[in-house]
């Protein structure tokens, strides 16, 4: 598949001497939902500024659909659309003034029936006779996203599109990527809330310290680093671990009722089956058992909390 935008080698010092980003290399499909996600300062604004030439990089090429960013700036611009984190409007403004006059920035040709169906689609179209500062703060995040979207872009990126909304718009919100991405737009959005990567991403970027320590397909992540929790309610409490059962590195917990086993899902042999066999030969008996997986959030504080290991050893 063509990519839409490819980066490679991208650095960014800033005049403080601060290196925000170093040897970023990513490529995005069409269509994809991109989640890119990582610690307060680990340089997430500072990627999607520089694609979106509001930063200027101090190294590496960015490709937006076979334009080269710094050659070819105004045709790459023109097919990328930016929800900032901060919201920056015209107080005064009419809504469908502003969504129609960044259509105009793009050089696109007015298509009134298209801002009609794009308001429309978030929930915009009764207020857009209203000024900016009549609207609340949920509306006038749709009214970022709008203006984002008016001049038909092919990626959109979404910086912390949900930070401070309700959950209604955050549905809402999710639901609309949900329809632009059947559209062929392409989405990339930095998050603070894993659940949200976890529930919309197709890839996960995680970035820590201006590095990209991991990009996967999030399935796959959680397949590959994701390890299971099997706790079994026993049918009577233990006060220690038995020493019989000191191989399976069990833990106890609710005042010795349970027995935690956690094990790699993925590897050959999980340990379950002996566990349970080896516990029956003792007269250990249960009357539960539930198993859960890690979920992203887990894996995300574990691939950081590595990085920050490994960088303190070296
Ligand atoms: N204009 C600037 N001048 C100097 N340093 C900057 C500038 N903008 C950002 N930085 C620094 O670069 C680093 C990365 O910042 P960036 O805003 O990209 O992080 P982020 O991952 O988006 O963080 P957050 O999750 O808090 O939004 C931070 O240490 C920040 O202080």
């Amino acid at each position: 598949m063509q990519p839409v935008l490819s980066i490679a080698g991208l650095a960014k010092t800033y005049k403080s001497g601060h290196q925000a980003l170093s040897g970023i290399d990513l490529t995005i499909d069409k269509g994809e939902i991109f989640a890119l996600l990582g610690p307060n300062g680990a340089g997430k604004t500072t990627l999607i500024s520089i694609v979106c030439g509001i930063v200027t990089p101090s190294g590496g090429t960015v490709t937006v659909a076979g334009h080269d960013h710094s050659r070819d700036f105004r045709a790459a611009r023109s097919m990328i659309g930016l929800v900032p984190q901060e919201l920056h409007t015209d107080a005064f403004e009419k809504v469908i003034t502003t969504v129609s006059f960044s259509r105009g920035l793009f050089g696109k040709p007015r298509d009134p029936a298209y801002i009609e169906q794009l308001l429309r689609d978030l929930s915009l179209w009764d207020k857009r006779n209203a000024k900016i500062m009549e609207l609340s703060g949920g509306m006038k995040r749709r009214v970022m996203i709008a203006k984002a979207l008016s001049h038909e872009p092919e990626i959109l990126f979404l910086d912390e599109p949900t930070a401070g909304v309700d959950v209604e718009l955050r549905r809402d919100m999710w639901n609309m990527v949900r329809g632009l991405r059947e559209r062929g737009v392409t989405i990339i959005l930095t998050t603070h809330y894993i659940e949200e990567a976890e529930e919309m991403a197709d890839r996960v970027g995680v970035i820590s310290k201006g590095r990209l320590i991991v990009v996967e397909e999030k399935n796959a992540l959680i397949k590959k680093l994701g390890r299971k929790t099997l706790t079994l309610n026993l049918a009577e409490p233990l006060a220690t671990v038995p020493d019989e059962l000191a191989q399976w590195n069990l833990a106890l917990a609710g005042e010795g009722h349970e027995l935690v086993y956690e094990f790699d899902s993925q590897a050959e042999a999980t340990g379950v089956p002996s566990l349970l066999r080896r516990m029956s030969d003792l007269g250990i008996g249960f009357k539960d058992l539930n198993t859960t997986q890690s979920s992203l959030e887990d894996i995300f504080v574990g691939l950081v909390h590595e990085k920050r290991e490994e960088e303190r050893a070296a």
